[in-house]
């Protein structure tokens, strides 16, 4: 910005601001330092506030009404090595002939999982990940590390940085994209609602806007959600099933997600897969979920909140472990046919699909708790409380038939054992790095 004249070194012949409006250079001089001290004190008062905003603000509102807060690091990066990583983490294993994926949400519980999967197999993979901190990152940086040496490079940033997307497929010919990131939780949805709309919503279609134009698309297998189910009550739950009732606003987005996904199927030819995974745990699993925080709870001999539903009714789920979650992704990835547009045109009728990925095994949550307390060697304090208006459900039970008739999905793994194999990681996990498990 250009510096005001000292008024010394002022002339008459000052061109005045408005043209036409010249007034004797007295008063424009006047009138100049008036305006120039009203300046000074109003920038001072601008400059206060944003200090005190920034300095002053508690921690809780910034971590529950801003969703912006969860964007970390997102414009870390660019430049000729880190294109280099992107190509290098992307490329398939010489002889393979296997497919290029883009995961979205790769530092995430379920995103690492897969994504070290198709990297055993010969696959390339590319993550990208914003390490929000709706859970403590440095699980997820731990994910990172883990996933860094099987080969899996994460970009760091956020689904809706278009730039970044249109970026990624200039560098890699991606054949199919998991888009895994997402806003989870059930409840958390309550505390911030936007950053669900911010992530689920305005995040998938900025990921869908980039598969659309890019040529040539990408077959697209993506995270929906078993609470889209919400009071519907026939059970197991079928695909065919409604799915318009959402108890929860996390449910209504991903509800919403399969609809935004038919639009773009339909529109541009977009080969689209939903995935409506059912409470899926096990180990690196993430700490926002009851057997997680469940287990920190019963080793800190704190006590826990164990739903129930009206007149003492059981509240369970059909808790699925991870393994057999992977096996749902690569299945439908190996079985998701070619989009059919390009140039952002369709040219032909596409595939448009969504599976159920439960374990058809529903267990009550007190069954739960009696697993861990088992598995641990420690009693639990219960509070054992009516199923709060909080957008739970008590039930869920998946009808799987759809996915086994078209890749074989079989579920193995019950909880108890899945339960053992998250416990070992756990207990190794927040004992030997002596990480803090928040
Ligand atoms: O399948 C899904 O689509 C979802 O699965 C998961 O949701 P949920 O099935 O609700 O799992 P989770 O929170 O672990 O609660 C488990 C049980 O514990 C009960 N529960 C919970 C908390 C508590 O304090 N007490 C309690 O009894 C509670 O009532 C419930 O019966 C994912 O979080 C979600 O992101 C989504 O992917």
């Amino acid at each position: 910005m250009s510096q005001p004249k000292p008024m010394s070194h002022m002339d008459d012949n000052d061109i005045p601001s408005t043209p036409g409006k010249f007034k004797s250079s007295y008063i424009h001089r006047l009138r100049y330092n008036f305006s120039l001290t009203k300046v000074t004190v109003w920038a001072l008062v601008f400059f206060g506030l944003i200090f005190l905003s920034v300095f002053f603000r508690s921690p809780s509102s910034s971590k529950s009404d801003d969703p912006t807060r969860r964007a970390l690091g997102t414009n870390n990066w660019g430049g000729p090595t880190w294109e280099k990583r992107v190509r290098t983490s992307a490329r398939v294993r010489s002889g393979k002939g296997g497919m290029s994926v883009l995961v979205t949400g790769a530092a995430g519980f379920v995103g690492t999982h897969v994504s070290a999967a198709l990297k055993r197999r010969g696959d390339g993979v590319v993550g990208i990940d914003n390490f929000n901190d709706y859970y403590d990152p440095t699980l997820k940086r731990s994910r990172q590390a883990l996933l860094e040496r099987s080969g899996v490079f994460i970009v760091e940033g956020d689904i809706n940085d278009m730039t970044l997307l249109k970026k990624l497929f200039e560098l890699v010919t991606f054949t199919h994209v998991l888009h895994l990131a997402a806003q989870a939780g059930v409840r958390y949805a309550m505390v911030n609602p936007l950053s669900y709309v911010h992530s689920n919503l305005a995040g998938f279609v900025s990921l869908l806007e980039v598969c659309k134009s890019v040529n040539p698309q990408p077959a697209i297998v993506w995270a929906s959600s078993s609470s889209v189910y919400g009071l519907n009550t026939k059970v197991p739950f079928s695909e065919k099933d409604r799915t318009d009732q959402p108890a929860s606003l996390y449910a209504a987005t991903k509800k919403a997600g399969e609809e935004i996904a038919h639009t773009y199927n339909h529109i541009y030819g977009l080969s689209l897969t939903g995935l409506r995974f059912f409470t899926v745990y096990g180990p690196w699993g993430r700490p926002d979920m009851a057997y997680f925080f469940f287990t920190k709870a019963i080793l800190k001999g704190k006590a826990i909140s164990i739903f129930e539903g009206p007149n003492h009714g059981t509240v369970a789920r059909d808790f699925t472990y991870i393994d057999d979650i992977v096996k749902g992704c690569l299945g439908s990835l190996d079985t998701a046919e070619k989009s059919t547009g390009s140039g952002g045109k369709k040219k032909g009728p596409a595939q448009l699909r969504v599976f159920n990925l439960g374990n058809t095994s529903p267990v009550p949550v007190t069954d739960l708790v009696g697993i861990l307390e088992k598995l641990l060697k420690v009693k639990a304090k219960k509070n054992v409380m009516q199923l709060p208006r909080n957008g739970d459900v008590p039930y869920t039970h998946a009808n799987i038939s759809y996915a086994k008739r078209e890749f074989g999905y079989k579920p193995t793994t019950d909880l108890e054992t899945g339960l053992k194999k998250f416990v070992k990681w756990y207990l190794n996990y927040y004992s030997a790095g002596k990480k803090s498990s928040g």
